[in-house]
């Protein structure tokens, strides 16, 4: 693919008109075309967008947020039950400044609740195909002091889980690859969800510590619900410049991740950006983190590659570069 140089975006899309996506699934491939051209335009010239109509019940995510906050204002020795330190995927409780998204960075003043694929129902879940899906999944740690936690964060897990299903043909096209390109690497939803919680940032503020430090993500995309009304979320232009992103009612942010970039070659980008919150209340976020199954090699396709735009990543499985972005950011002490 050809790479033409694209003015520094002033503003994310697709804010005033957020991305629509009742069309997703589609029956007529020409809606899915006409989708995914715009998903493209936004992959190549900013690597975020907003997108409504995202199915997902308003009420999962209201439930999510009512235990989050509910979880957060346990008394600390019961959170750090849970530390994801003690797990060797890092599951469970980040206390605050406990990781460091930026290597410049002093911490992160966030706090957060990680987990990743698991049946709603305990029983199903078999051994067979949690080995299957890898040292990223099937070990997830919950607290056991919020009655009701479990089944309502995993409720908006599924949908969101399912809105991430259904947004990789999309990707595929916007890629001019067969809609199914991703289906045979994303067989067992490597998704990691994380509750987040930041604490109101009030007088001076030390720019090495705020929410989350300059940081790109590590999977293929993110799907971030932020709570309404307050500003936090910052993206970075080409020009240096912080972009705000702010929480719009009724939409989702999807941005896009290293995994993509380098499946891409660079060619969608996975842009930098941080979080502060000087609203002076506390802020609740939802990521979901969406990537290709641990083994799958993280491998340019062929038409991102070019002799003007030669492979700039090696490879190395999509499990193995984000356990090794674990590391880094948890064990920055
Ligand atoms: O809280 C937010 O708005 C952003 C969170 C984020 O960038 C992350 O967790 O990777
Ligand atoms: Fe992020």
């Amino acid at each position: 693919m050809s790479r033409t140089p694209n003015p520094a975006f002033q503003s994310i899309p697709i804010m005033q008109e957020a991305l629509d996506l009742t069309n997703i699934s589609s029956p007529n491939p020409e809606d899915r075309r006409t989708l995914a051209q715009e998903v493209r335009d936004a992959c190549i010239n900013v690597g975020f967008f907003y997108v409504k109509n995202h199915g997902i019940p308003e009420d999962f995510i209201s439930g999510a947020l009512t235990m989050a906050e509910r979880f957060f204002s346990l008394p600390s020795e019961d959170k750090m039950e849970i530390e994801n330190r003690k797990s060797p995927n890092f599951m469970g409780y980040s206390p605050l400044l406990s990781g460091n998204n930026d290597p410049e960075g002093g911490g992160d003043l966030q706090e957060g609740f990680e987990f990743g694929w698991e049946e709603l129902e305990q029983s199903s879940i078999s051994d067979e195909s949690k080995k299957e899906a890898g040292a990223m999944a099937g070990s997830n740690v919950w607290p056991t002091q919020v009655p009701g936690f479990r089944e309502a964060v995993l409720q908006y897990y599924h949908a969101a889980v399912k809105l991430g299903k259904s947004l990789f043909p999309i990707f595929a096209l916007a890629l001019n690859q067969e809609e199914d390109f991703f289906s045979d690497k994303t067989q067992h939803s490597a998704a990691l969800l994380k509750l987040l919680h930041y604490p109101p940032q009030t007088g001076p503020v030390d720019e090495r510590v705020i929410g989350i430090g300059a940081h790109t993500d590590w999977e293929c995309f993110t799907i971030l619900w932020q709570q309404p009304g307050i500003e936090a979320l910052q993206v970075l232009n080409s020009e240096k410049q912080w972009i705000k992103a702010p929480p719009i009612p009724g939409t989702l942010v999807i941005n896009l991740g290293d995994q993509l970039a380098r499946w891409t070659n660079d060619h969608f980008k996975s842009t930098v950006h941080r979080a502060i919150n000087r609203s002076g209340v506390r802020r609740y976020s939802i990521p979901l983190f969406f990537g290709t199954d641990y083994n799958v090699p993280l491998e340019a396709i062929p038409s991102c590659v070019s002799e003007t735009n030669p492979y700039k990543y090696e490879v190395i499985t999509a499990g193995e570069y984000v356990k090794s972005r674990l590391q880094a950011t948890y064990n920055h002490h």
